[in-house]
């Protein structure tokens, strides 16, 4: 056993169970809020230009402090710093966690292994700008001699969800004479409705592959070669002026036959899921140019200043983790919804799923013994006004509680036509409107007080307690998308620093694929596989038997 006490035993811990069931057995928003006319302004804290009300949370003041005091026991700063330093705190992949780097100015210094890792990632990233430059002007021709028009990044996982993510969350910033698209499923479906209305000759296709193994991307990354040669009816040769990778392994790209000139590199210290500020966002700074992407890489930083420097109360990252903290450690709540009304960000909490629940999925603590307190939720939502119409009715009135964290844009994008500008406000009052009525609901009394039929009284009810956070930005620029993923990131952080889980490690994704490259014989010829469980031995056999040949 460590020397240090198991989390759920630390006096802190106990302290915020005590705290819950005598002063917060019943928290009422509207009571918190009639008695401290202050709280609004207190609650609300500012990283870069996120301005961040976390007011309408089950807390008071105690609370906050008690919350900070199992952060201070846990050490969360010490570990952010060990972070920072480029310590290897991945404990079971022996590996540094600097992805914080990827975004350090030119000349910051940042040491793993005792070699300073900035220069490289500033030599990358002026390779990539030389050559999102020339994909953009057209200087990058095809085998036939044609311009590139459309980008096909090919990846998975960490290799697609940010730059897909940011690609529309970037669009108003995108030159519209090329287009980017993104193929991850190993299903061929993906690839085909990406290529089928493509001219192969104006064609890149972007490797994207941190391992360069992973069969989805491999298998993908193939098939779309066989296409490019076959519509091109060309040789081996054609495949240098459509194919680069992203990589952090030299020798399978070479060995897939990609000149490793035209590789874009990264390290092992880049998680997957934290990798799109890396060479992984290529495709993206291709679609915005790379003065834009380095606003972005400007409002990452902009928000690691913030995590690194900022006080405990008013560190955002630290008080969003601590708040998912209370309600999934002292609530029972089993996930967390995030809900962007902006439709540029509707691939947002995809993205957050990978980062949160890949992350911070985990019941080994970094001690190596089963964690006995609940980690990381379920992390869901879209666009908002959409969901409104879906499923609020369950976040309003049904039985579960569910934490929500609303993001909304105080002006929309530069380009939209003066009457699509006007619906912005019509958009903002859904948002504004949402957050209230899950804070403060409607009474029994104020039902009736409409004259509704004392029957129906119980269904119009709100109970309202429904805890937000609501994240309010100028507009989507490329700076204020970093400060928004850096954001999560280091709330992610911060919550997998007390539940003592290593939030960098992923084991929980290797069985499937292990099971996967067993079973597939079975399916295509028909071999034994041996071992197998009855229920997936008659599952493999239907399909064999039903499988058109
Ligand atoms: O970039 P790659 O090496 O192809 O990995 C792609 C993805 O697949 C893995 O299974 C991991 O679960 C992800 O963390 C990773 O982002």
């Amino acid at each position: 056993m460590p020397d240090t006490p198991r989390l759920i035993r630390r006096p802190e811990w106990t302290a915020l169970e005590d705290h819950r069931a005598d002063s917060m057995l019943h928290p009422q928003l509207r009571d918190l809020f009639a008695t401290d006319p202050g709280r609004a302004e207190r609650y609300t804290v500012r990283a870069g230009d996120l301005r961040i009300d976390y007011s309408k949370h089950l807390i008071t003041d105690e609370t906050l402090a008690l919350l900070q005091e199992l952060a201070t026991a846990t050490d969360v700063f010490g570990l952010r710093d060990a972070m920072f330093r480029g310590e290897k705190i991945n404990t079971t992949e022996d590996r540094a966690v600097l992805h914080t780097a990827l975004r350090a100015a030119r000349d910051a210094v940042v040491e793993v292994d005792g070699e300073n890792v900035v220069p490289a990632v500033h030599t990358v990233l002026d390779k990539m700008s030389a050559f999102a430059e020339k994909v953009r002007s057209g200087e990058w021709r095809g085998h036939t001699g044609r311009r590139i028009r459309t980008v096909v990044n090919i990846g998975i996982g960490g290799s697609d969800l940010g730059p897909a993510m940011a690609y529309e969350a970037l669009r108003s910033f995108t030159d519209r004479e090329l287009a980017v698209r993104f193929v991850s499923n190993v299903d061929g479906a993906d690839l085909h409705e990406a290529v089928r209305d493509l001219d192969a000759a104006e064609t890149l296709f972007i490797i994207a592959s941190k391992t360069f193994t992973t069969i989805e991307t491999i298998t993908n990354a193939t098939s779309a070669r066989d296409w490019l040669l076959t519509e091109l009816k060309a040789g081996p040769d054609a495949v240098a002026a459509h194919f680069v990778a992203l990589s952090t392994n030299a020798e399978k790209v070479a060995d897939f036959g990609i000149d490793t000139a035209n590789m874009f590199a990264f390290w092992d210290w880049v998680g997957g899921r934290y990798s799109f500020d890396s060479a992984i966002g290529l495709s993206l700074m291709i679609a915005i140019g790379p003065d834009r992407f380095r606003e972005m890489l400007e409002g990452f930083r902009i928000v690691d200043e913030h995590f690194r420097t900022a006080p405990a109360e008013s560190n955002a990252p630290l008080l969003m983790g601590l708040l998912g903290i209370w309600y999934g450690n002292f609530f029972e709540a089993q996930s967390h919804a995030v809900l962007p009304y902006s439709h540029y960000l509707s691939r947002f909490t995809a993205y957050l799923q990978q980062l949160d629940m890949e992350s911070n999925g985990k019941s080994t603590g970094r001690d190596g013994h089963p964690v006995d307190w609940q980690t990381g939720p379920v992390v869901w939502g879209t666009p908002g006004t959409n969901g409104q119409h879906a499923y609020y009715q369950l976040i309003h009135q049904g039985t579960k509680l569910i934490p929500a964290d609303f993001i909304g844009l105080i002006n929309p994008v530069d380009e939209l036509s003066p009457a699509l500008r006007a619906q912005h406000d019509l958009l903002m009052a859904n948002f504004f409107a949402q957050t209230q009525a899950l804070a403060f609901g409607k009474t029994p009394d104020e039902v009736r007080a409409e004259g509704v039929p004392e029957e129906l009284v119980p269904h119009k009810t709100f109970r309202g307690n429904r805890p937000t956070t609501t994240i309010l930005a100028p507009e989507l620029t490329p700076s204020v998308l970093g400060q928004l993923v850096a954001l999560y990131e280091h709330k992610v952080f911060v919550q997998g620093a007390i539940w003592n889980i290593d939030s960098f490690d992923q084991w929980g994704v290797e069985l499937g694929k292990i099971l996967a490259k067993r079973v597939e014989p079975a399916l295509t010829e028909g071999a034994e596989v041996p071992g197998l469980d009855p229920s997936t031995a008659a599952l493999v056999a239907t399909y064999r038997t039903l499988r058109k040949q």
